[in-house]
């Protein structure tokens, strides 16, 4: 069932549109995270859903109710944001405890039992007896966690993540980030999260929106998205960089690296091409390159390439003969691993 629909919402500031015309829906029990670089409108579209935000255009509808006259207390919704603005002055558990004052006057819990969900709330997020710590004794991770624990105390119908790991050094973020993945899955929450970090995207959600200029660029399952990015803005915006003009004939393009196969039914004529790195291959004979870099990636080595004609190239290869810095090796492209993007 459909939880939050947004239809048509458009955000305007002055003559820009930073949201614009904006369709999306959110099952109940589902996560979703909304991805795009800097200044797409992202958090602009967490606050219109919080209510923080008004539309120039659009619905907002949570559980099939339009929410334009409901105020942001009302709609049942959780926010955690990257700076998890705890209250400095309070414990871990009166930081925990506000998130239940804030559920609002219907069926508020008498002090008791305040006690014993926050007990059980610091348990979820793995900081079980914590509540007498002051906020300033926590690292940054465990910051997080009392910041989930209080989005999470009030049990929103929704609950929405503004760049949630932000601030966490990498190891940490891709630990809490599998954590996550299991506690919404656990509890069936649902969440709206944005970030502008793909990996945590990926890891995170059920399905992956990626934004544009206030435009959303492509959705689709995580490993939609990445076999087949719908855009070169996508593809780039993945990380990928052998994206190339062709020109696609029946099952091949002509690029300036040369014939290149391509997927049967892919779309004919001016293109461009992504292949992936893992499609970029050793072979006896093809195009030749020079090897520029050579990046140790614990399961793969990454190589950058110069060709002999053609812009530079990524390749991966396994560790065991991978070639060093000044090789020359020919290169080969496995069809599996070529996208046609359709033209811009
Ligand atoms: N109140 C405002 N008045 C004018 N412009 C605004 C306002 N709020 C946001 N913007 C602009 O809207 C654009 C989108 O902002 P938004 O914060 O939604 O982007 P974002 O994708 O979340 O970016 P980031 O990843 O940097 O947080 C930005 O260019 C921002 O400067």
């Amino acid at each position: 069932m459909t939880l939050l629909e947004l239809a048509g919402v458009s955000v305007r500031f002055g003559e820009r549109a930073v949201v614009d015309a904006v369709d999306l829906e959110v099952a109940e029990h589902e996560v979703v995270c909304v991805l795009g670089p800097s200044g797409s409108g992202k958090s602009t579209l967490l606050r219109v859903v919080a209510g923080l935000q008004p539309v120039s255009a659009g619905r907002v509808l949570l559980g099939g109710a339009d929410q334009a006259r409901v105020p942001v207390h009302r709609r049942g919704v959780g926010l955690m944001f990257q700076d998890h603005q705890l209250f400095p002055h309070r414990d871990v558990g009166g930081n925990v405890a506000f998130g239940l004052r804030m559920r609002g006057s219907a069926g508020r819990p008498g002090r008791g039992s305040y006690e014993e969900r926050v007990a059980e709330l610091l348990e979820l997020v793995g900081l079980p007896g914590a509540q007498g710590r002051p906020v300033a004794s926590l690292s940054g991770g465990e910051q997080q966690r009392v910041a989930l624990a209080r989005a999470l105390a009030p049990s929103p119908r929704l609950l929405m993540l503004d760049e949630p790991l932000g601030q966490l050094d990498r190891g940490l973020r891709e630990r809490l980030v599998v954590e996550l993945r299991e506690l919404f899955s656990r509890l069936g929450t649902t969440v709206l999260a944005v970030t502008h970090d793909q990996g945590e995207a990926f890891a995170l959600a059920d399905r992956v929106v990626v934004m544009r200029e206030g435009r959303i660029a492509q959705a689709g399952t995580p490993l939609e998205v990445w076999q087949r990015p719908a855009s070169e803005f996508v593809a780039r915006f993945l990380g990928f960089e052998n994206v190339i003009p062709a020109v696609v004939a029946g099952g091949a393009a002509v690029t300036a690296w040369g014939e290149v196969r391509v997927p049967a039914g892919s779309p004919q004529g001016e293109q461009n091409l992504l292949i992936r790195p893992a499609g970029v291959v050793q072979a006896a004979a093809g195009l030749r390159c020079e090897v520029l870099a050579r990046t140790f990636r614990g399961t793969h080595v990454a190589l950058r390439l110069r060709p002999e004609a053609g812009p530079e190239l990524e390749a991966e290869c396994g560790l065991a003969g991978a070639p060093t810095v000044g090789d020359r090796v020919a290169v080969a492209f496995s069809p599996a691993e070529v996208v046609v993007l359709p033209a811009a």
